[in-house]
């Protein structure tokens, strides 16, 4: 049987590029929710929300081998651009296969143009770029200002996964507001595009069923209306779904997709789901599922790594917006990483989160790289892997969400007209936390450790195995204790502590490299202390 892909396009952009006029000029069927129809965007003249169009072609050739489709609809997600609304921008940007970057060429890369690029790179796989109101640039430098822009464009790609991005040269609405009847200009060559731009989605239909439910309205007579996009497995009329954030379960009465019946959804699908009624203001947006699979969290542990374009620090206990799905919350943050025993975990898994294992402490978020690395200290840095990090999330308030979600940490209180990127990191939700008081349960289990440093000196080389140490332990203390911790010599040998030597907290320390046969090493570590120990002396009888 034939059927139809569905497509998720994210229509993104600073505000006024003309992501509406865009979105108007593609699509042939508007949902409930399109084209600024709520009265205050109206009023306004801005997105408020997001809306939902579509328009459908037939299946390009290099989707056709995947078999049972014959249509490819587009759903165009139209996303306010005004920097107030990130919340609803990060939640439309969690939904899309492909993002539409829209830029006004007259004004080139604007904050919230960066901030949408940056989302692209956390959230999707693909970007096309558009350049609009092209009929603003006069008609005779019109090619090469385009040309330079697409220049500009393409060498901030450059810096991101989206080098090949095409960038499309368009007219959404030429003559602006005040004209009428005009028809938009590079749209047949833009739908060419994100047609080729197009790869097949995953689209399973197995696994608990999640709906992100972003408008709720109620039609008289027949019920309660959920419009959304299906996150995973499939939903058929008469299913029993829940709806965690009100504790209810509802009997699925009919479905439509752009107003057309049917009588399942899967995963990727758009559609409205009517189940029997309730008040819809109780349900502006959220998750519905199959029931008993979302778990409500109050903490939570996460996948992590900093957005390198936020200035500031990403610091252990300071409180960062937090956005999972379409929800915001505030949320207290503490960093740990690198594995205890010392070996980093360069995997790129990030689900190889084990809370049996122990972990280090950080003070703060670090770039994508080691730990040691960002200390500066000559360690091995390993290559373009970055070394998992970790954070345990403490949120103000409980949320409900899907099972390894998106996570996205930002300071969404900064001056929007500062001109500074506000996303600070990113990552996918591991370990969930639902003790609705505090996360105890899950407290006792982790084990993060904190890193001490102190420094000792070395008394002498016992033999060409080890040294005797001073200095690092009190007379008192039980260096039994401490057998087996790593000492580092600031001659650059590693070695361990072996145990007390004497009555005076004085320690043997054994080196690795020594145990290792390195003999020369030691012979040579032997030279320079041996030469540190007469220039040192010589220095004395200087002083004398
Ligand atoms: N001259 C010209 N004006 C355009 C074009 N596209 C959009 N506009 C105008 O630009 C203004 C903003 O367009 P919208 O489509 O509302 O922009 P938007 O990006 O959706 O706005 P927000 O969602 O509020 O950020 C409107 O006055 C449009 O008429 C174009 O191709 N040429």
């Amino acid at each position: 049987m034939q059927g139809t892909l569905n497509f998720n396009v994210g229509v993104l952009g600073h505000i006024d590029s003309g992501k509406t006029s865009l979105t108007k000029a593609l699509s042939t069927v508007a949902s409930t929710a399109s084209f600024d129809k709520n009265p205050q965007s109206r009023e306004r003249g801005i997105t408020l929300d997001l809306g939902f169009s579509s328009f459908t072609v037939d299946i390009p050739e290099h989707l056709r081998q995947h078999g049972s489709y014959d249509k490819l609809q587009f759903t165009l997600v139209d996303c306010p651009g005004h920097a107030s609304l990130i919340r609803t921008i990060i939640g439309g940007a969690q939904i899309i296969d492909l993002m539409m970057l829209v830029v006004d060429v007259t004004k080139g890369i604007q904050t919230q143009t960066a901030e949408c690029l940056l989302l692209g790179e956390i959230t999707c796989e693909k970007m096309v770029v558009v350049l609009n109101k092209i009929d603003l640039l006069p008609e005779d430098k019109r090619q090469s200002a385009i040309e330079k822009m697409s220049k500009k464009f393409q060498k901030t790609l450059e810096a991101t996964r989206f080098h090949d991005a095409p960038i499309i040269p368009v007219a959404a609405k030429p003559g602006g507001p005040e004209a009428q009847g005009k028809e938009a200009e590079g749209m047949v060559k833009l739908i060419d595009i994100l047609k080729a731009c197009t790869y097949k989605p995953q689209r399973v239909e197995t696994g608990p069923f999640i709906f992100a439910v972003d408008h709720c309205f109620s039609i008289r007579g027949q019920g309660t209306v959920m419009t959304g996009t299906v996150l995973s497995g499939r939903v058929v009329v008469n299913d029993t779904v829940e709806i965690p954030s009100m504790k209810m379960t509802k009997k699925v009465k009919a479905m439509q997709m752009f107003r057309q019946p049917v009588e399942k959804a899967i995963q990727g699908d758009r559609v409205g789901i009517c189940v029997t009624q309730f008040d819809p203001k109780l349900l502006e947006r959220g998750l519905v599922s199959s029931v008993g699979v979302l778990p409500t969290i109050t903490a939570a542990i996460i996948s992590v790594q900093k957005i390198k374009y936020f200035k500031g620090p990403v610091a252990t206990k300071s409180k960062f917006h937090i956005t999972m799905g379409h929800e915001t919350v505030m949320g207290k943050v503490s960093f740990f990483g690198q594995k205890r025993d010392g070996v980093e975990d360069t995997s790129g898994a990030e689900n190889n989160f084990n809370l049996g294992e122990e972990y280090i402490y950080q003070e703060e978020l670090h770039i994508g790289k080691s730990v040691n690395e960002s200390k500066n200290d000559n360690s091995e840095v390993v290559a373009n892997k970055p070394v998992r990090q970790y954070a345990l999330i403490m949120l103000e308030k409980p949320v409900t969400c899907a099972p390894h979600c998106l996570v996205i940490g930002s300071k969404l209180d900064t001056d929007i007209h500062a001109n500074v990127c506000r996303l600070s990191f990113h990552g996918h939700l591991l370990l969930p936390v639902t003790d609705p008081k505090y996360p105890e349960t899950l407290l006792p289990n982790l084990k993060v450790y904190k890193i001490k440093q102190k420094e000792g000196l070395v008394e002498r080389i016992a033999d060409d195995y080890s040294v005797i140490g001073k200095s690092l332990f009190k007379k008192e203390s039980n260096i039994q204790l401490f057998v087996g911790l790593k000492v580092k010599l600031s001659t650059g040998e590693d070695g361990v502590i072996e145990g007390g030597f004497g009555q005076s907290g004085k320690f043997k320390m054994v080196c690795f490299k020594v145990r290792n046969k390195n003999c020369l090493q030691v012979v040579k570590r032997k030279e320079r202390l041996l030469q540190k120990k007469q220039v040192r002396n010589q220095m004395v009888e200087k002083n004398q």
